[in-house]
């Protein structure tokens, strides 16, 4: 299979859009994403080196402020959906742009409505996908003039924070993914290699979509994991009380978890994996097309076909998954206990195009699963309602609907260390 992605990109290309990553193809793509890799790499997004810990705490400072916001509402019913937006958004913005973002803050409250409303709109497309005809019908006409709409006016807030970049850059302090990009550009122009990064696209218009990829990218399929997460706990007490007794054995009352901890913690990354694999927050891959005709089961795929990888049906098919409607941690362990992934699990998707961020959404789930599973109990909220539907909205990713959850603050021991003063509310927010 190829890199190229075609369909909807097809379609944003006769409108003018500019590629970014996510749907860019061909040599630009080729280009973005060994840049992307190599320097996202160097910012932390990797298992080894200083660049790990580095990572680690940019997360680690995101959870407590999560915990701590979170303090202030134990025993409340509560939307965790607007506390993890915020929590989640600022790990990859600092990242990205060195930005955080205050709880309710009005412009990032925008923002986030314009990304919700875009994996709404994108997921209206898909039809145009299978049918690129579709795309003249005047309902589809409108919703691709929707997304363009809001993408002008997200990309003139990447805009500012490009230009305030442009106008603190200081090549001896890389801040961030825009200091390296602003690098790039102006060694690619000394070095005659600007049209081969950006293939004639405009720098500052590509940056810009890159930086809205990113965000996009990282932030939605991230919270709404994590939401299904705390779905699954308040539908699986059981569950949630085993991980619970995994995290005390083996990180203790008086902190909370690392990433060193993670092998040492079997139960609650399978149960991660397992979240992953029921929930399939990305159910389709992007479009893929066929560079040359192949077989496969039986079929013959021709040369330029499209093909989009149906991830969440194999995550739920019953010959590869034994009872796949079933959430069972224990799939995603072997008999001496310990965590295997078979090869038919590809919440990233696989092959050159899998997803560019999984090193870092892999960190972000455990930090901020394992810490909440610490800090608190996960109840339904309210005494006589049900338990909270398992049913999804469909647009580009799966998604929990709308639910609340009581926080019940696990009894604390003796230590008066500071992860219990930060889950009891008493400290500021991110001090630690
Ligand atoms: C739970 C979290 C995540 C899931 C389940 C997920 C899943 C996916 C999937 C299925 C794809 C498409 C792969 C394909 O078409 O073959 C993808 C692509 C992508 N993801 Fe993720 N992702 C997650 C988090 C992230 C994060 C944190 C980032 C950024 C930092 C990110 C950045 C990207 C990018 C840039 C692409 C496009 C890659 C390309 O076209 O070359 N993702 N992701």
């Amino acid at each position: 299979m190829s890199c190229q992605k075609l369909g909807i990109l097809q379609i944003f290309n006769e409108i003018n859009f500019i590629s970014g990553i996510i749907n860019s193809d061909g040599r630009l793509w080729k280009e973005q994403r060994k840049f992307l890799h190599d320097k996202l790499r160097r910012l932390g997004m990797t298992y080894s080196g200083q660049g790990k810990h580095e990572m680690e705490a940019r997360i680690m400072k995101e959870v407590e402020v999560f915990l701590h916001t979170l303090s202030k509402e134990r025993n409340n019913s509560t939307d965790l959906n607007p506390i993890l937006c915020t929590s989640i958004s600022n790990v990859i913005c600092s990242l990205v742009m060195s930005v955080r973002f205050k709880q309710k803050d009005a412009k990032f409250t925008r923002f986030m409505n314009l990304i919700a409303e875009g994996f709404r709109l994108f997921g209206s497309l898909n039809y145009a996908n299978f049918f690129p005809i579709m795309r003249y019908l005047p309902g589809l006409q409108e919703v691709i003039k929707k997304i363009a709409k809001n993408r002008t006016e997200m990309a003139a807030f990447f805009q500012e924070t490009v230009d305030d970049h442009r106008a603190t850059f200081d090549s001896h302090n890389m801040r961030d993914l825009i200091d390296n990009y602003l690098m790039e550009i102006e060694d690619a122009k000394a070095t005659g290699r600007s049209e081969e990064l950006f293939q004639g696209k405009e720098h500052d218009r590509q940056m810009q979509q890159i930086i809205g990829d990113l965000f996009s990218a990282g932030m939605e399929t991230i919270k709404t994991t994590l939401l299904w997460a705390v779905l699954y706990m308040i539908h699986e007490p059981e569950v949630a009380s085993k991980i619970q007794e995994e995290l005390d054995r083996v990180v203790g009352r008086n902190r909370l978890p690392k990433l060193e901890d993670r092998p040492y913690l079997p139960y609650t990354e399978a149960v991660i994996l397992e979240v992953l694999r029921i929930s399939s927050v990305v159910p389709l891959g992007t479009t893929h097309s066929i560079h040359q005709e192949t077989k496969l089961g039986g079929y013959t795929i021709p040369e330029n076909a499209h093909v989009v990888p149906l991830l969440h049906a194999v995550h739920m098919d019953p010959n590869l998954w034994d009872e796949p409607k079933a959430f069972k941690p224990e799939r995603f362990l072997n008999q001496e206990g310990k965590v295997c992934k078979p090869e038919y699990f590809m919440p990233f998707g696989v092959g050159r195009r899998m997803c560019l961020g999984d090193v870092l959404a892999r960190m972000e789930l455990f930090e901020f699963f394992s810490s909440l599973m610490h800090t608190f109990h996960l109840r339904k909220a309210g005494e006589d309602s049900g338990l909270p539907t398992l049913e999804a909205t469909t647009g580009a990713t799966l998604t929990p609907l709308p639910f609340e959850v009581s926080l019940v603050q696990r009894p604390l021991q003796d230590s008066p260390h500071e992860f219990l003063n930060t889950c009891q509310g008493l400290r500021p927010a991110g001090s630690l």
